[in-house]
Formats: structure tokens, sequence, C-alpha cells
């Protein structure tokens, strides 16, 4: 595989190449290709309260194991490695474990995490309950700004899924907007656990450019992060397909990544990419649990 990286991916693609022997081919794709900083940074900046500082390679073993794989800043390295299949996909057990108003608060115990981020209303709390099957765990509402705190939900007794709060709420004011950036920056830079972020779109509305900020600080962070299309099944009024605005965001965020993170399309009310999401999610975490 030949690809110049211009943007850079600390991401997993996962693809199942040799259903024969099923055995998962885990391609880990490293870009360590320079970022444009104007362009990543500039449009970053336009909606985070400050800089956002490089997350050191040794806050995440997962991240170290990826850093491992490249030599250099300006090459991406390929590397397949063949992992079994996912073995525990399935949601046996889920518990609200706690809300945290910061990272200090949240659970102590080193359980590989995988935290989900969007804009208000995009539907974090209702794929949290979609996953683990429990329309009643999670808090859906169809306000914007429903949830305010970190959410540690336990899962199988072994991993968490965690809910954060949303942004780009047009209605919170200056300093609720500042203290998500704080809340979240700190999660994404001090939380040694965090094995993944899902990044989650909402395809039922043509491309933000606020999504894509956080997509390159995402990276800017070196954080591994998925992309999350939710809302699939809810075509709007007057709105351009949602298969159209999932292309569409594809397509703006090629315009500067070389090569996009691994994408799933979700549907909280029919279930549409939920086994294919949990799937991923055992595989890195069999993949976690090699690297630590
Ligand atoms: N049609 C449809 N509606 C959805 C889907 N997912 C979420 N919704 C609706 O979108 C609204 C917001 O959902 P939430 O899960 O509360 O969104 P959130 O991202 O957690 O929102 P905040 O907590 O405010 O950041 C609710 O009315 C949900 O019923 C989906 O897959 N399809
Ligand atoms: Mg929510």
């Amino acid at each position: 595989m030949s690809c110049l990286a211009k943007s850079y991916d600390a991401g997993i693609s996962l693809s199942n190449t040799n259903s024969s022997s099923s055995i998962i081919n885990l391609s880990l794709i490293v870009f360590m290709s320079r970022i444009p900083s104007n362009a990543l940074l500039g449009s970053a900046s336009s909606y985070a309260a400050g800089p956002w500082p490089r997350v050191q390679s040794s806050t995440f073993r997962l991240r170290r194991a990826f850093r491992l794989a490249a030599s250099s800043s300006d090459m991406f390295k390929y590397i397949q490695l063949d992992l079994p299949p996912p073995l525990n996909s399935n949601v046996r057990k889920a518990e609200f474990i706690k809300s945290s108003t910061q990272i200090d608060d949240c659970p102590p115990d080193k359980l590989p995490e995988f935290a989900l981020i969007g804009r208000s209303n995009v539907g974090k709390s209702s794929l949290i309950n979609s996953l683990t099957r429990n329309d009643k765990l999670a808090k859906v509402s169809k306000e914007p700004g429903m949830t305010k705190l970190i959410n540690h939900y336990l899962i199988n007794d072994c991993w968490y899924l965690v809910d954060l709060p949303g942004y780009g709420f047009a209605k919170a004011g200056k300093s609720s907007r500042e203290e998500w950036l704080t809340f979240t920056k700190n999660f994404f830079i001090k939380r040694e656990n965090l094995v993944s972020v899902f990044l989650l779109i909402d395809s039922s509305v043509p491309p933000q450019e606020v999504d894509k900020d956080c997509a390159n600080w995402l990276a800017e962070c070196e954080v591994p992060f998925c992309i999350v299309f939710t809302k699939t099944d809810n075509r709007k009024k007057e709105m351009p397909a949602n298969a159209q605005n999932i292309r569409a965001f594809k397509q703006l965020m090629s315009e500067e990544w070389e090569e996009l993170p691994r994408c799933f399309e979700t549907s909280s009310r029919t279930g549409a990419g939920r086994s294919e999401l949990l799937g991923y999610v055992a595989s890195l975490r069999e993949l976690h649990l090699r690297s630590t």
C-alpha cells in the first residue's frame, strides 16, 4: 500500500480480509506525517478556548503501541497484526457506575474505556442504550445539553462506555463552552485507559464544520478514534439523504486526511451498525490487552 499521508491518523482500521480462516486482519495504520498546522490548528481554534496541548505518547498505552510502529515524524507505517476474531462482543451486563465532574473523580480502576463525543443531540446517550439494549441506562432527551457530566457505564464487568457532554450547543454560553473544553481536554489527555473515542456525526444533516474541527483536534491530540454516523434511519424533510450527507462529510474530511479513520453507520432506533461497532470494540480490547 502506498500513500502519502497529508495529515495524520493515530487510528486503527479493522478489516476481515480472511473470513475462511476466521482471522481478523487488524490493520494498524499510523500516519506520522507533519500536519499542516495552519489548516489544522487554525480551524480547531475556531471553537477551542485555547491551544490543545499535545498529548505525551506515554499517556496512552495503546497509543504507545502505535508510536513504536513509527520511526520518523514524516513517515507512516502500515502494520498488519493477525488477531483472533473478537470473542466477547456480546453485552451481557451493563450498569451505570457514576457521574464525575472531573477526571480525578472517574473510576480509579484501569479497565479499558471507550468514550463517545459529538455535538449535543447527535445521539451519544441513545447509542449507549442501543449498544447495551437497555433504553433506561443513559438519559436521552430531545433537548440538546442533556448529558452534563462524565458518565461511566461498566459493561460485562470488564470495560467501560463513557458518555460525555456534547459540544456545539448553540444556546450554551461562552463559560459553559469553556467548561466543556477543560472537561474533555483533561479527560482525553489524562485518562490512561482510554482505548478509543467514538466521534459521533449526525447523518441526517449536512456536514458541520465543527465536527471536522473536532476530528482534527483529536488527531492533533493523537487520540485514536473512529467515526460513528448516527440516525441513519432519520431522513429529515428538505435535507439531502443520509447517505449523501455521509458521503459529503467523508469528502470534507478527505480534503485534509489522506486516509479516514474507520467509519460506522448506525441507528439507535433500528440497531443498524450495532454488531459491527461491538465487534470493533472487542478487537480493540484484545489489542489493548496485548499492548499492556
Ligand atoms: N431517529 C433517530 N433518532 C435518534 C437516534 N439517536 C438518537 N435519536 C434522538 O435524538 C435525540 C437526542 O438523543 P441523545 O441520545 O439524548 O443525544 P446526546 O448526543 O446524548 O445529547 P446530549 O446529551 O444533549 O449531548 C433524542 O430525541 C433521540 O431519541 C437515531 O438513531 N435515530
Ligand atoms: Mg446525552
